[in-house]
């Protein structure tokens, strides 16, 4: 039987026999199926009484399940028993049922009754309300229009309001800020009232103590001009009286003046007077001045001829002298630190090394004479000239130049530049001197004077005249034009006392010598080595003559060089010798600096002797004129079968200087140039050669230019001479006044006398 579950009504079902279908099978409970084990239970707990139609339609299913299942014998009993409860409960429901619906059917006709009078008066309602809703409707939207609107406005009084608003926190912060402002002006207001009170407070005293005081003043003001007016009325009655007495005065002074006037006249005679007795006085202090002036002038002769004598007495004792030269720092030299200290007025000298400590390096010497770099070739020469002269007095002179490569041992004996007078060296100065002097005392001397110019080049002696290209000049590390061999310029003067007949004789050696430093500065090898060890040992060899000479040895080593033997005439006891220290003031020559003054420190100690002229009587001349001028080559030093050019001239009244000193200047020019203007020769002397007629006047210096060219074996003679005219040499010296020469020229070669 299939029964609604949602049937209403409750069905009293029997609990027997439900209890034994319990078989494992669930029953359907709300959608869910009831286990077999339940159906007991639940007839148990629920009778079937209160149970409801759709329990006992499960338990109803469930007995069946549980029957087909088990096949028990006693289901058709239960299910009758179930099933006759349920159509009991089924028909009571549906008679109860019945009678609800009955009932209920007969509420709704009165209630449908009572409803349809209500629609009919709800029917007449609805006509009188849908009228009132369109009157209200209609006031409606009027009231929604007026709503609107109400709405605008409110909308723009709101924006209005916001902007109110907004102006009024604006004007309550401007209000605020006024109302600070206005405080603070109140403030300084207050403290500025305050203050004016207080000043005025002050104003005010100091007003009333100033109107106090100008009232004290007036008082005393008042008081003070009664005063004056009465001390006016007394001093305009004194004035008056002044005036009076004034009066009278002038009157009296008018007078006085005109005494006075009568007495200046006889003043001015007087001063007239004294002026001519003061100029008087002042020629006389003019006359005394002079005096003083002359006495001046004879002090400073003084102060030379002390000087002389204080010379004359080193020449006595005889010492070499030494006079030190420092070279100035070259354009292209960069490193311009000095090692020269200082240098002081009589020969003294502070070297230093300005990258050691002062205690380590200041070095002090002491010499004749420093020149420092600011020295000219005149100052040099001026101090060289008595020395030089002197050999025309019959001395023998030696001036040699030490030093290292580079330090200006060329500069001071040659010069730098020939064409400049101001440049020349000693040598030049010295010849120019010896024949200028030589002419000026040639009423009272006849002088012959011969030149000669060695070189000393590795122990070898070279004639520079006629070769004159021979000087080595070599290239080292140091210095490009370094010269690497000793050149002697030598001046051999003979001259005769016009008087006496007296001859006297000299030589002046010029050497300038090769460069000092050591081997191994010069990085020098092979040839260069062999030049250096040359040097070295022909100075080292001269350092041990002067040594000799200092201790005063019998034995002189003059032959171990050729050096000391060409200088022996010069190095002896008879003779003056001079020595120019050349110093590099660049601080990288600092040792060698160090080493040259040592050596000149130990030659200026040395007292070689008074030297003596040598004077010969007439009676030993003639044998001397013989082998004079041989025996100067001979003890010269030279060899036996050298052969030298050398030439000679005699003065008797004057001659032409220019050749000569451009036939030595020119000695780098490879160009000896000799010129003479007219000549008036006389016989050669013995063995000479003749080049000139006695008195006969010659219009050009050609013959002379080309016989002296000969001379000094030149081949190209006529060449050479096209060369010196064309160079444009002047002919004569306005000097020297006539040119007349008497030129005696000797054979080129010489042999040494026999013995
Ligand atoms: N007193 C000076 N004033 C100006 N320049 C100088 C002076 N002395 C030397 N010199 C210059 O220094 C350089 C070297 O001088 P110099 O050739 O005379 O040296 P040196 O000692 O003769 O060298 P060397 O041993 O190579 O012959 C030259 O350029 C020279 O003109």
């Amino acid at each position: 039987m299939d029964l609604h579950p949602g049937t209403n009504g409750t069905a009293n079902s029997q609990s027997d026999g439900l209890n034994s279908t319990n078989g494992g099978n669930g029953v359907v409970e709300g959608g869910k199926r009831v286990h077999s084990a339940k159906v007991p239970e639940l007839t148990k707990l629920n009778s079937l009484e209160n149970a409801s139609s759709q329990s006992l339609f499960k338990i109803l299913h469930k007995i069946l399940d549980d029957s087909i299942e088990n096949k028990k014998e006693d289901v058709p009993d239960r299910v009758a028993s179930v099933l006759k409860k349920l159509i009991q409960m089924t028909e009571h429901q549906i008679s109860k049922q019945a009678d609800n619906f009955k009932k209920q059917k007969n509420i709704y006709k009165i209630r449908e009754e009572k409803y349809q009078l209500k629609f009919k008066v709800l029917g007449t309602l609805v006509t009188g309300v849908s009228e009132e809703n369109k009157l209200i409707n209609n006031r409606l939207q009027l009231i929604k229009s007026e709503k609107k609107k109400m709405e605008d406005i409110k909308k723009l009084e709101d924006v209005e309001l916001i902007r109110l608003r907004k102006e009024k926190n604006d004007c309550n912060s401007e209000i605020s800020k006024l109302k600070d402002e206005i405080e603070a002006i109140k403030d300084t207001y207050e403290t500025k009232c305050m203050q004016l009170e207080t000043h005025a407070i002050e104003v005010e005293s100091e007003l009333k103590k100033k109107i106090t005081d100008l009232e004290n003043h007036l008082t005393v003001s008042r008081k003070k001009v009664k005063e004056l007016e009465k001390f006016t009325e007394s001093k305009f009655l004194r004035w008056k009286n002044k005036e009076r007495g004034y009066i009278n005065f002038m009157d009296f002074q008018h007078g006085s003046l005109k005494e006075l006037k009568i007495g200046n006249e006889f003043i001015k005679q007087e001063v007239l007077k004294t002026q001519q007795i003061y100029s008087e006085e002042i020629n006389q202090f003019g006359m005394k001045i002079q005096g003083l002036v002359d006495a001046a002038q004879n002090y400073h002769t003084v102060l030379t001829e002390n000087r002389k004598l204080y010379n004359e007495v080193q020449d006595l004792k005889g010492n070499i002298r030494v006079y030190c030269r420092i070279r100035p720092f070259l354009k292209g030299q960069s490193q311009k630190q000095t090692t020269i200290e200082y240098i002081g007025e009589n020969g003294e000298l502070i070297v230093t090394n300005p990258s050691k400590s002062i205690k380590e390096t200041h070095r002090l010497f002491k010499f004749n004479k420093v020149f420092g770099p600011t020295a000219t070739q005149e100052d040099v020469f001026v101090d060289t000239q008595p020395l030089i002269r002197s050999v025309l007095d019959g001395y023998n002179v030696c001036i040699f130049a030490y030093g290292q490569t580079g330090s200006g041992k060329t500069y001071t004996m040659t010069g730098p530049n020939v064409s400049s007078e101001e440049d020349w060296g000693v040598n030049y100065r010295a010849l120019n001197d010896l024949f200028h002097l030589s002419q000026t005392r040639r009423s009272s001397f006849e002088y012959e004077i011969g030149v000669q110019m060695v070189e000393i080049y590795n122990e070898q002696v070279r004639d520079l005249l006629s070769r004159l290209t021979n000087r080595a000049v070599g290239a080292t590390a140091l210095n490009e034009r370094s010269s690497r061999s000793h050149s002697v310029l030598t001046v051999h003067v003979r001259g005769v006392d016009l008087e006496t007949n007296a001859i006297l004789r000299g030589n002046l050696h010029l050497v300038d010598l090769a460069g000092s430093e050591r081997v191994d500065r010069s990085e020098a090898t092979g040839e260069r080595l062999k030049e250096a060890q040359h040097i070295n040992k022909s100075l080292s060899a001269l350092g041990d003559v002067i040594f000799a000479l200092s201790q005063k040895s019998q034995h002189v080593p003059y032959r171990n060089s050729k050096l000391t033997q060409v200088l022996q005439t010069s190095l002896g006891g008879q003779a003056k010798t001079l020595m120019f220290v050349q110093l590099n003031p660049d601080v990288d020559s600092f040792s060698e600096s160090i080493s040259t003054l040592k050596f000149a420190q130990r030659v200026s100690g040395v007292e070689l002797g008074a030297a003596r002229s040598n004077k010969d009587a007439r009676g030993v001349r003639d044998l001397m004129d013989q082998v004079w001028f041989p025996r100067a080559f001979s003890s010269a030093g030279y060899n036996e079968t050298d052969t030298f050019s050398f030439f000679f001239i005699k003065t008797s009244k004057s001659y032409h200087v220019s050749s000569l000193r451009d036939a030595l200047g020119k000695k780098d020019e490879e160009m000896v140039r000799l010129r003479g203007g007219t000549t008036n020769g006389r016989a050669p002397h013995g063995g000479g050669l003749d080049v000139s007629e006695t008195g006969s006047e010659r219009s050009g210096d050609e013959v002379e230019d080309i016989e002296m060219l000969r001379l000094l074996g030149e081949d190209d003679s006529e060449e050479r001479l096209s060369d010196i005219s064309d160079g444009g040499l002047s002919m004569t010296d306005a000097s020297l006044g006539s040119s007349i020469v008497e030129l005696t020229l000797f054979p080129r070669t010489v042999k040494p006398p026999e013995k």
